[in-house]
């Protein structure tokens, strides 16, 4: 089983919204990390066969998607950011819908939905119309709807978007139970989300992917670049002016203990600190802000 994504290109009229993108998934969780604009629903769009790519392929165990066609669709499962919902349909119609589309067989499929319900917590909001569902809820339903065929490849376009942390949680211990023996694809800006579940993660800036790797080699880049010091408070918009804040905790006495990123300590007193993947993809997105 494995996804190989060749050379992918895709440009629009005056943007090139990826640029030859080169990465061979196998079963396990892969992480797609970027802040907005960076490329990744349309790379996503791409593996999915949704959109055509400008040039270069996407390849399921040796044989280009548009050549499987039809019987990769039927292996394959997505959620796109926009999830585009029929707000009159009850949540079992709706899946019941779903599953007839994708060519589920009606036995098959009421066992499934109803497991999925289960799964999900939405067996008490299953006659309920998708509209009156809260924003977490509705994400569940579309997590939902692309387990429905029990895909071998699952792609999530910002998935936690809505949940509540129990939520995510939740989701993220699923996702590792379901990947074992299957390839599962989540792009997100969000770095917890895939910080301890994804074997590995690409970190996709401007259309390219510019670091990619398990989190242990990630992390290299920014060894010896995390720092923490104790300040005194009225200083800390000096600081901050000058310094790449990761993190900032109040202490006693008006004091304030910051985590900043720097190519050496800044400060006196200062201490080392393990780097985790905040504070790579803060160094590599410095104008982002940390969630
Ligand atoms: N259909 C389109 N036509 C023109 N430009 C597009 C189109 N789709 C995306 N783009 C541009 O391509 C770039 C990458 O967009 P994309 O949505 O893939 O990024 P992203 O990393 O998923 O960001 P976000 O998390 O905000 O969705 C952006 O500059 C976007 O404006």
């Amino acid at each position: 089983m494995e996804l190989c994504i060749k050379d992918l290109t895709k440009e629009f009229k005056d943007k090139r919204a990826v640029d030859r993108v080169n990465w061979t998934l196998t079963p396990g969780i892969w992480g797609l990390l970027g802040a907005n604009g960076a490329g990744k629903t349309t790379l996503m769009r791409m593996v999915a066969g949704l959109i055509k790519p400008s040039s270069g392929t996407v390849e399921y165990d040796n044989v280009s998607i548009d050549v499987l066609g039809g019987s990769y669709r039927s292996i394959f499962g997505y959620l796109p950011q926009e999830f585009g919902f029929y707000p009159e349909f009850h949540v079992q119609d709706y899946l019941d819908y779903m599953a007839a589309l994708k060519g589920i067989s009606r036995k098959t499929a009421a066992k499934r939905i109803e497991g999925l319900l289960q799964t999900f917590s939405l067996a008490d909001v299953r006659k309920k119309k998708i509209r009156q569902l809260s924003g977490g809820m509705k994400r569940r339903v579309g997590i939902a709807q692309a387990l429905l065929n029990d895909p071998e490849v699952l792609i999530l376009d910002e998935p936690t978007s809505g949940l509540d942390p129990g939520e995510r949680i939740k989701l993220r211990n699923l996702l590792s139970e379901f990947a074992t023996d299957r390839i599962v694809l989540i792009s997100t800006h969000i770095v917890p989300d895939i910080e301890y579940i994804a074997a590995s993660t690409a970190i996709m800036k401007e259309g390219k992917i510019v670091a990619a790797g398990t989190p242990k080699e990630l992390l290299k880049q920014v060894e010896h670049k995390v720092w923490s010091a104790c300040i005194p408070e009225y200083d800390l918009h000096k600081y901050e002016k000058n310094l790449r804040i990761v993190n900032i905790r109040g202490e006693e006495e008006n004091m304030v203990s910051i985590r900043y990123l720097a190519k050496r300590p800044v400060i006196e007193g200062t201490k080392e600190c393990a780097p985790k993947l905040e504070d790579l993809y803060l160094w590599l997105f410095p104008e982002e802000e940390v969630e």
